[in-house]
């Protein structure tokens, strides 16, 4: 029987030979996340459960990143609890404070490959479709069950496919694709469904700009995102890991709920006003609004083909006296190929602030916070009211490109004018 990614993964993750949407399977989980503030639930509900011990420490990756460096006593003190509980189960990987966002450390490290179930404690776990791997979120409770027991049940989602033509323009960039899709088709175009990104235009990007549609999917509300895998991902995956896999592809006569087709060609970049993603216009339509702060960062554009975008930018350039720019790498591998690229010397000399890898001024915990009336445009994924600071802030949404020539000006600006 012929299979989407999704049903391809579920099928084998729960040892069936083909799965139907609608489906109720049981699967085995091959990888488990829990970022600093998913562990702390994680561990009061195998408390509750009385669980003293892991399925399997080998398969759990616990990075320290929404809140990183520490912010308060309180939360130093919850990352001390973390560590005791690592080290009592004996799980390796866990990341300190400064190595980076879930998202972008689970692959940097190795800890999957093309065809594993991943699941986490974070929404944006549909990063990893990038890499051809079925990963989705779970709240506290589900995540314990799967520590407690390595498996997790699913509903089989339906798959909706964006086969996207052509090439993207000078400046247009996938960050710009995934708001057209939320303006044009709505946030709900994948409300429990698997997200399957195609065609010509995708396979000219690099994994960075692939991974910003796969973490997006769940802006759409996707249980999981797909972008093809290729040799892009296979040459980076055998680079980070031992060992066989197959490199799972979705079959030609699959069954799709819808495809849309889109030709990048016509997109231009885009901007997605206060306070929700899919309130998507033009740049040209938003272009004059005064900036406070701009932010460059989170696991959507922290990566490095965001940082070298906004640093071509900027290159030489300075930022507006009245505009505060906060650049925040994905992980600290990016961080040192972004100095040793020149890209921070280009930050810096432009009058740029550049952090740590963090989650941070993402969900406003500890950097970057916006107070009253304040003005942000920020290349990551989310505007809703109140996330980065103040209930009366505002928050526009865009490409790291778009975002560097904001920062120039002041103002909302088109990447192009620069
Ligand atoms: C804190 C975490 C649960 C949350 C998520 O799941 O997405 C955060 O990462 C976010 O981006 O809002
Ligand atoms: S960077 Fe932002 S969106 Fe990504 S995991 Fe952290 S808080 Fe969530």
């Amino acid at each position: 029987m012929s299979g989407t990614m999704a049903e391809k993964i579920l099928a084998s993750a729960a040892g069936r030979s083909a799965v139907a949407p609608g489906d109720h399977v049981v699967c085995d989980i091959d990888v488990a996340m829990s970022h600093d503030l998913g562990t702390l639930g994680v561990i009061a509900r195998l408390e509750e459960m009385g669980v003293n011990e892991v399925w399997d420490p080998s398969r759990i990756v616990c990075p320290m990143d929404h809140v990183a460096p520490s912010h308060s006593i309180d939360d130093a003190n919850d990352k001390r609890r973390i560590r005791e509980f690592v080290e009592r189960q004996g799980i390796e990987n866990f990341y300190e404070v400064g190595t980076g966002i879930a998202h972008e450390v689970l692959h940097e490290r190795g800890h999957y490959k093309p065809g594993d179930l991943l699941v986490g404690t974070d929404s944006h776990t549909t990063s990893a479709g990038a890499f051809g791997v079925a990963g989705t979120g779970l709240g506290h409770t589900d995540m314990a069950y799967v520590y407690a027991t390595g498996q997790n049940w699913f509903r089989v989602p339906e798959t909706v496919k964006f086969q996207i033509g052509g090439t993207f323009g000078e400046h247009v960039t996938s960050k710009d694709l995934l708001l057209s899709i939320a303006g044009e088709h709505g946030t709900g175009v994948g409300q429990y469904r698997s997200l399957e990104f195609a065609g010509s235009a995708i396979e000219g990007l690099p994994l960075d700009g692939r991974f910003t549609l796969t973490n997006m999917s769940i802006e759409l509300g996707a249980k999981f995102g797909f972008t093809p895998v290729d040799a892009a991902v296979t040459n980076y995956i055998d680079d980070r890991t031992d060992g066989e896999y197959d490199p799972l592809r979705a079959d030609e006569d699959a069954t799709y709920r819808a495809v849309h087709e889109i030709d990048a060609d016509a997109l231009r970049p885009k901007i997605a006003l206060p306070h929700k993603v899919g309130n998507v216009v033009d740049v040209d339509e938003a272009a004059g609004v005064e900036l406070d702060q701009v932010f460059i960062g989170s696991c959507t554009n922290g990566k490095f083909e965001d940082l070298k975008a906004a640093a071509e930018i900027l290159e030489g350039e300075t930022v507006d006296p009245d505009t505060r720019l906060i650049v925040t790498p994905a992980s600290r591998e990016i961080y040192g190929r972004a100095v040793r690229e020149g890209h921070v010397d280009v930050f810096t000399d432009a009058g740029a602030t550049t952090t740590n890898a963090t989650c941070g001024a993402c969900i406003g915990m500890g950097l970057g916070v916006l107070g009253d009336d304040e003005v942000c445009l920020a290349a990551m994924n989310r505007n809703f009211r109140g996330r980065m600071g103040a209930d009366s802030s505002e928050i526009y949404l865009s490409s790291p490109a778009t975002a560097a020539a904001s920062a120039i000006t002041g103002r909302i600006t088109d990447p192009a004018e620069v």
